[in-house]
């Protein structure tokens, strides 16, 4: 796997830095609170291992299962719910964990969702965030990494369901999509 990939952007070492700075920062912004972390699947699922165990709070954890990109490297517009939470989040303070937030569809439609259900505050702590490819207009408030306008893999970001398992964050070599 490591001989498809061009260059390495975010090691693991950094990626766990990130995860502290963050978690320190969410444990300060949520002191005295129960936060419900929500964990978008399937990307998130490292990002989420790193970060939660950086956040010292009676914390709450559910994972969510969204679909938005179809195995290419473009995103569609379509979001679809494949999996979704049991718990109320009526008056909670969800803290959305997501790995990218690139043309911030996904997002947008998992804050809709969350505030149409009586959620009490919504906040987003993302590993990447790739400002450039917004389509809709969404922030995060927690970021890991800005990354520049090209396609990530690794660390939990798949390409066609693979480089999941890559322990860092890095960019294919042109070939791998043409293959
Ligand atoms: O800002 P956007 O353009 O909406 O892209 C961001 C979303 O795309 C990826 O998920 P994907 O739908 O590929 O599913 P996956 O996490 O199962 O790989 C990623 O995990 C984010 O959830
Ligand atoms: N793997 C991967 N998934 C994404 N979803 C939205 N942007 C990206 C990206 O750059 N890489």
């Amino acid at each position: 796997m490591d001989n498809d990939i061009e260059e390495v952007l975010y090691d693991q070492a950094s990626i766990q830095q990130a995860a502290q700075r963050l978690g320190k920062q969410i444990t300060e912004d949520y002191a005295g609170e129960r936060p419900l972390f929500l964990s978008v699947l399937k990307g998130a699922y490292l990002w989420t291992a790193d970060l939660i165990r950086e956040v010292d709070l009676y914390a709450e954890l559910e994972f969510i299962k969204i679909s938005s990109y179809h195995g290419g490297v473009a995103s569609t517009d379509e979001i679809t719910l494949v999996t979704d939470i049991r718990s109320d989040v009526q008056n909670r303070d969800v803290i959305i964990l997501e790995d990218i937030v690139d043309t911030g569809q996904s997002l947008l439609f998992m804050k809709e969702l969350l505030a149409k259900r009586g959620a009490r505050s919504i906040k987003v702590a993302t590993l990447l965030d790739k400002k450039e490819g917004r389509k809709v207009e969404v922030t995060a408030d927690y970021i890991g990494f800005d990354v520049r306008n090209q396609f990530v893999v690794g660390y939990g970001l798949d390409y066609k369901d693979f480089y999941r398992n890559l322990p860092y964050v890095g960019i294919l070599k042109k070939e791998v999509y043409t293959k």
